[in-house]
């Protein structure tokens, strides 16, 4: 096969058929404007034709009827072998002619809104109407003859359309580029079908986990670089909600462990109802704290371990005020993220050229979460905090006296952070604020010693939280020893007596929540 043609395929004719109606007319005007033929579907041929543009119904090049409530339109060899002829092939050429086919040279086509039917919670039957069948038709036809059809599915490129005509035609890199994003379109939208079929309208078993999984992420960022600079790194977006959406009101660009940590700093903050903050170094809190109001919460965060502070990331559960924007101000901090900021809290933190200012909306937290291993994908139904467990009056109170209100309301702060930190996990907290974490060792009795050394004098008095049972009492004992007033854990260990006795001796209160809050 020969390249007989030039690089820029002229654009004499064009089909239009779009369910997103945003623009038409203008492209059709432009289109028509430059000696463009267009052909179109029903609905958009009228659009087109009303604003006096000429165009040629679909109907009249196929000799055919639209019919079966537009489940058949474009379905048909005059449309489709005049989309896939390849202008490169002089047989292509002389069949078209033989059968009296015209050739298309642009397809501009967008597709029913599947996704946008199911978000409205509409009946199956309703959704199955809205699975385009012959628009993906059409634009895989049109992706994969990119050789001499250019295809567009994009309204926000139409203006590229018309300056790619008026320059003589699309050139072969364009087209390339044109198939590649329509044939990822086709994709996702597959995907999307594919997902509610198989979540939705059938399930394949009551596991709650499909039998198939698919995704379409699309690149929002190429990072400076990943987790240590030799490595290389990009962000990619769902159509869900989050972090990847957030937007950055000032400062340099999010790096791979910026979003990380933020991400982890965002969960721990909305873990809890109060005004609250989160300081998070390395995935892990070395603060987290609820005040009266959202500054309270960041002086209190703040005291807990200030050298680990420094260079934290930062998140706040309410918008951010001039108050906490000074504190913030004072300290090398890499991220903010809140809700929103106040217009002299951004003054104050655009001032420091080294922080990140993210703006991310609450939305709700994802069911399910993914995690990749070698070779496959680990789902699992999200960790939250607001089920049973975490409900003290389903707490078991296995020895000593009953907690006041306050005393009370402290052990469930301690609690509701622990699940933020990495387990094996000790949190020692006062007044609603950590004041010692220990996080991520590999045996309880470390974790313990780290949470009370962190803590230091502030150890006796506060109370202290497990994210999973103690295993032997050495763990629990290093908390009796340095003083904790109360301790909250999961309870379920074979030698639970032994570590129920250690607290009876030291005549500490023990709560066993009955559920665990790992996190790995
Ligand atoms: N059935 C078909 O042959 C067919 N051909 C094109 N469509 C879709 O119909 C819409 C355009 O139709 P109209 O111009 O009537 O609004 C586009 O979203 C296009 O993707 C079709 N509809 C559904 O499959």
């Amino acid at each position: 096969m020969t390249e007989t043609q030039p690089d820029r395929v002229p654009v004499r004719r064009a089909l239009l058929g779009v369910y997103d109606k945003t623009g038409v007319e203008e492209l059709a005007r432009g289109l028509a404007d430059a000696g463009v033929e267009l052909v179109s579907t029903g609905a958009t041929a009228r659009r087109i034709a009303d604003a006096g543009i000429p165009v040629t119904p679909v109907e009249q090049v196929t000799g055919f009827p639209e019919c079966l409530d537009g489940r058949v339109k474009t379905l048909h060899p005059a449309v489709h072998a005049g989309i896939l002829a390849d202008r490169r092939r002089p047989e292509h050429t002389a069949q078209l002619d033989e059968l009296g086919i015209a050739a298309f040279d642009l397809v501009v086509v967008n597709l029913y809104p599947f996704t946008e039917t199911v978000a409205s919670g509409a009946a199956p039957d309703e959704c199955v109407e809205q699975i385009d069948i012959g628009g993906p038709a059409m634009v895989r036809a049109a992706a994969k003859n990119h050789p001499s059809v250019a295809v567009v599915v994009d309204p926000a490129r139409y203006g590229d359309v018309l300056e790619a005509v008026a320059a003589g035609g699309f050139t072969l890199v364009q087209r390339q580029r044109l198939a590649v994003a329509a044939f990822r379109h086709t994709a996702a939208y597959d995907v999307a079908v594919a997902s509610w079929m198989g979540n939705v309208l059938a399930p394949d078993d009551d596991s709650g986990f499909p039998a198939w999984v698919g995704a379409a992420w699309e690149r929002a960022d190429v990072l400076r670089y990943g987790e240590n600079p030799h490595q290389r790194a990009a962000l990619y977006r769902s159509d869900r909600p989050g972090l990847a959406h957030a937007e950055q009101l000032h400062g340099k660009q999010m790096s791979y462990n910026n979003y990380v940590d933020t991400d982890a700093a965002w969960r721990a903050a909305h873990d809890h109802d109060d005004p609250c903050v989160a300081i998070i170094k390395h995935a892990n809190p070395c603060g987290i704290a609820v005040g009266t109001d959202i500054a309270a919460a960041h002086r209190k965060a703040h005291a807990c371990d200030p050298v680990s502070a420094f260079g934290g990331v930062i998140a706040a559960n309410r918008e951010v005020d001039l108050a906490m924007a000074e504190q913030v101000a004072a300290v090398f901090t890499e991220v903010v993220v809140a809700p929103s900021f106040t217009a002299d809290a951004v003054e104050v933190l655009t001032a420091k050229k080294n922080i990140r200012l993210l703006r991310l909306p609450e939305a709700p937290p994802a069911a399910v979460e993914l995690r990749p291993v070698s070779g496959g994908l680990l789902l699992q139904t999200v960790d939250r905090i607001g089920g049973d467990g975490d409900d003290p009056t389903t707490w078991t109170l296995a020895t000593g006296e009953p907690l006041d209100a306050a005393g009370l309301d402290d052990l469930v702060f301690a609690w509701r952070s622990v699940r933020a930190v990495r387990s094996n996990a000790i949190l020692l907290s006062h007044e609603k604020a950590t004041v010692g974490v220990g996080m991520g060792q590999v045996n309880r009795v470390d974790a313990a010693r780290l949470a009370v050394t962190r803590a230091g004098e502030r150890a006796a008095g506060s109370v202290a939280a497990s994210d999973a049972f103690f295993p032997f009492a050495d763990g629990l004992q290093v908390l009796l020893d340095a003083g904790v007033r109360a301790v909250v854990q999961p309870g379920g260990s074979v030698r639970d007596e032994e570590v129920v006795a250690a607290a009876r001796t030291a005549g500490v209160p023990l709560y066993l929540t009955g559920t665990r809050h790992f996190a790995h």
